[in-house]
């Protein structure tokens, strides 16, 4: 039966260019540069703009009052707590709202951010989640990754709050509730419908390894 680690194993060495990005290595070891940081900061503002209105999809692409308010849920998260909580962020990396909200989609930004959008427009609830996936889950499981090597430096890492927010109790909770449901609808799919998913899986975790390079090159 396909379950959320059948698709990571579909592609194992996308999966890992992501975890293992040179960007998260080099946040575990408290080597990242400043600038680079602040970049992918200022550009995840974006990123979190279009992905509330993914979860916007999600309430529109719903069957019932219950996926209604599962949706609902996701998107009042972004817009209500998460969104805020970053423009804090950023200013204690010294990046004022103005800023934020004056600033140039990165092209690498576009590209996931839209596609995720078209996955969703294309096919149905299921197709919608998968293409979010590498980004609800993926977090979790490369903050615990980082926790567990050995070149991890916790002490004086300028990134160790970031790195404790994706490997708390509320991220892990969240990851979980999504891995569940996944689960759930992989349980009924054919293996034609899992290949689909596979693909989409598979472009929005490329994707998110392309967001990362474009933090270390602070590209546009
Ligand atoms: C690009 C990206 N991917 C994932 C996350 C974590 N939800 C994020 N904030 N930004």
């Amino acid at each position: 039966m396909p379950s959320f680690q059948s698709l990571i194993d579909s592609c194992r060495d996308d999966w890992n260019r992501y975890i293992q990005h040179d960007f998260v290595q080099q946040l575990g070891k408290g080597t990242l540069a400043k600038s680079c940081f602040q970049h992918y900061l200022k550009q995840d503002y974006l990123f979190l703009i279009q992905f509330s209105r993914a979860w916007g999809l999600a309430v529109y692409k719903s069957h019932d009052i219950f996926e209604i308010r599962q949706a609902l849920a996701g998107l009042k998260a972004i817009v209500d707590v998460e969104l805020d909580l970053h423009i804090q962020y950023c200013k204690q990396w010294g990046i004022s709202i103005q800023e934020l909200d004056n600033l140039p989609e990165a092209k690498a930004n576009i590209a996931y951010t839209r596609y995720m959008l078209d996955a969703g427009q294309q096919g149905d609830l299921l197709d919608l989640h998968i293409a979010l996936a590498p980004c609800l889950i993926g977090y979790g499981m490369l903050a615990n990754w980082i926790q567990e090597q050995s070149w991890y430096q916790a002490h004086n890492n300028p990134y160790l709050s970031w790195i404790e927010m994706y490997t708390g109790d509320e991220f892990h909770a969240a990851m979980q509730t999504e891995i569940n449901w996944i689960n759930q609808r992989l349980a009924n799919i054919d293996s034609q419908r899992f290949e689909q998913l596979v693909k989409i899986f598979t472009n929005a975790t490329r994707l998110e390894a392309d967001f990362w390079q474009m933090g270390l090159d602070k590209s546009y």
